[in-house]
């Protein structure tokens, strides 16, 4: 694994570029250029990256080892080309902008460009990211490993070889923590139908959902087993999961979500 991060072209500072950036910070990284136009979002880091509104303003001479693209996936169009100076130089380009490819942006950046398609998730903020990422022909071993070295910096770090794979991944646990903070969402309301107080329903839903995934991050168990241990014959838990697991209710209800956004994955390959 490369240890050394070069220098790092930030583009887009908003949600995930923030995220990924503090990660790349505490990791050492020395040198960041971050091209923001909207100035407050990138103002946490401003006393440790170079930031400027757009390409124009890239300091002379700066040759970064990466260029990372955290923008909207339709902003690639207009954005990417003001970059592709940097691909003559050898520099590793990485994405996370949703179902953009590789083809799309090859057509912005050059043919030689070499490119890591990578999803991320916001739970990346906490270092509790999990990224899945595609090398396209042509980047190197040592391209791949600095790829893997940045996106460790937030989480774990998986690798596909299939390009497509990078859309359900997306639709996965790209969106994943969404679907997570729609099951506290729900439960609180859940609670509250119940005549629980408001504050208490809202603790309670928060603690469970993040209570649980934090033992099933410990745990070696199947997600299955864990939900089994919970589920006493007989018992409450017993009638609430006979509701949820009918097959017309959450396992139909996920496949559907997942497909959709998978659909909308492949809708912004450009
Ligand atoms: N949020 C998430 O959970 C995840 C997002 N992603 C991907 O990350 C990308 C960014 O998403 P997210 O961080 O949520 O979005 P944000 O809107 O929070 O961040 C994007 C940032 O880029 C800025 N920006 C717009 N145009 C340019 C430009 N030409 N040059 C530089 N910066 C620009 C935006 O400024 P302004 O607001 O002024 O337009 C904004 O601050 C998307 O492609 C998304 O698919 C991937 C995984 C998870
Ligand atoms: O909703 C989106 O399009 C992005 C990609 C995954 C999470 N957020």
């Amino acid at each position: 694994m490369t240890e050394t991060l070069p220098d790092l072209l930030l583009i887009g500072c908003g949600k995930m570029g923030g995220a990924m950036l503090s990660g790349w910070l505490e990791r050492g990284l020395s040198r960041a250029v971050v091209v923001e136009p909207y100035a407050p979002a990138a103002e946490a880091f401003a006393h440790r990256a170079t930031i400027i509104p757009d390409a124009t303003a890239i300091p002379a001479g700066f040759a970064p080892g990466a260029v990372v693209f955290a923008i909207k996936p339709q902003e690639a169009p207009a954005t990417l080309p003001a970059y592709a100076r940097f691909t003559e130089g050898g520099a590793l380009f990485v994405s996370i902008m949703a179902g953009r490819s590789v083809a799309s942006m090859r057509a912005a950046l050059g043919g030689g460009a070499a490119v890591v398609r990578a999803m991320p998730n916001t739970p990346a903020a906490v270092r509790q990211g999990f990224t899945a990422a595609y090398a396209a022909p042509g980047v190197t071993t040592a391209q791949a490993a600095l790829a893997d070295t940045l996106l460790q910096a937030v989480g774990e770090v998986a690798w596909v070889d299939d390009e497509d794979q990078i859309n359900p991944v997306t639709a996965v646990s790209g969106g994943g923590p969404a679907y997570v903070f729609l099951l506290a969402e729900v439960m609180e309301k859940a609670a509250i139908e119940q005549g629980l107080p408001p504050d208490l329903a809202r603790r309670m839903a928060r603690a469970t959902v993040a209570g649980s995934g934090a033992l099933l991050a410990a745990s070696t168990q199947d997600a299955a087993d864990l939900r089994r241990a919970v589920t006493s014959p007989k018992g409450t838990t017993e009638r609430a999961l006979a509701v949820l697991m009918d097959p017309d209710a959450w396992p139909a209800s996920m496949s559907k979500a997942i497909q959709a956004a998978t659909d909308r994955a492949r809708e912004l390959a450009g």
